[in-house]
């Protein structure tokens, strides 16, 4: 089974620290990848699927303008999410090698996004409390078709130029610079399914206590 290997993640450790964000096609394996999907699809038929929003501890709200989505948070109940978290281990290790990131946590949801579903162009580090600095999004979705949409779009740090476009195909691992990076998910017109996760450094003080979502 193909997995994240040292040199692959050096590679993508050179990427981030050149240009902010690294697109890596087949990074996960298409079996891994599908008990994911499967996974995701039996929690949507359980009704355990819940509608995202925006913000987090006190300021979190829903907001269909900016955000269409449903999330499941993974806690490492099934041995397939457990292989996820093991190759994401690997990625955060090396980071914290190579780059002294001091990443001491990953938090990551499934997502499903329904036709029709986007994510307006947003940055994933919320203001005053810059704790997310690594994005990763890994997308499930087999065979996806051009003309369905639901492409990941990723910005320039001012937001005015388009740096890439990333199309959600099964195994593709996208990750970026949390705070540098404002993007945006266009409209799918299929269900689109991807786990977005986040490392994340120690921003807790005594006096502000820093939740994880
Ligand atoms: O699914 C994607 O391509 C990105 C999702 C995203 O931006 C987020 O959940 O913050
Ligand atoms: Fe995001």
């Amino acid at each position: 089974m193909q997995s994240l290997s040292v040199e692959i993640i050096a590679h993508m450790i050179d990427a981030l620290v050149e240009k902010g964000w690294c697109e890596w096609p087949n990074a996960i394996s298409n079996e891994l990848c599908l008990q994911l999907l499967n996974e995701l699809d039996a929690l949507d038929e359980q009704g355990q699927m819940e509608e995202a929003g925006i913000g987090r501890g006190q300021q979190h709200q829903k907001n269909h303008g900016i955000r269409r989505d449903s999330i499941y948070w993974l806690n490492g109940q099934s041995e397939a999410q457990q292989q996820y978290l093991a190759q994401m281990a690997l990625l955060q290790q090396q980071l914290n090698r190579e780059l002294f990131m001091g990443l001491f946590e990953y938090e990551c949801h499934y997502a499903l996004y329904s036709p029709g579903d986007f994510y307006k162009k947003h940055s994933d580090s919320f203001r005053g409390n810059a704790n997310r600095m690594i994005t990763t999004v890994l997308y499930l979705n087999p065979q996806w078709q051009n003309e369905w949409g639901g492409e990941l779009v990723i910005y320039s740090e001012d937001g005015e130029q388009v740096l890439h476009t990333a199309m959600p195909e099964i195994g593709k691992l996208v990750v970026f610079l949390s705070e540098q990076t404002p993007h945006e998910v266009l409209p799918t017109q299929q269900p689109r399914a991807s786990i977005a996760g986040w490392f994340r450094c120690n921003a807790s003080t005594a006096i502000n206590l820093d939740p994880a979502r």
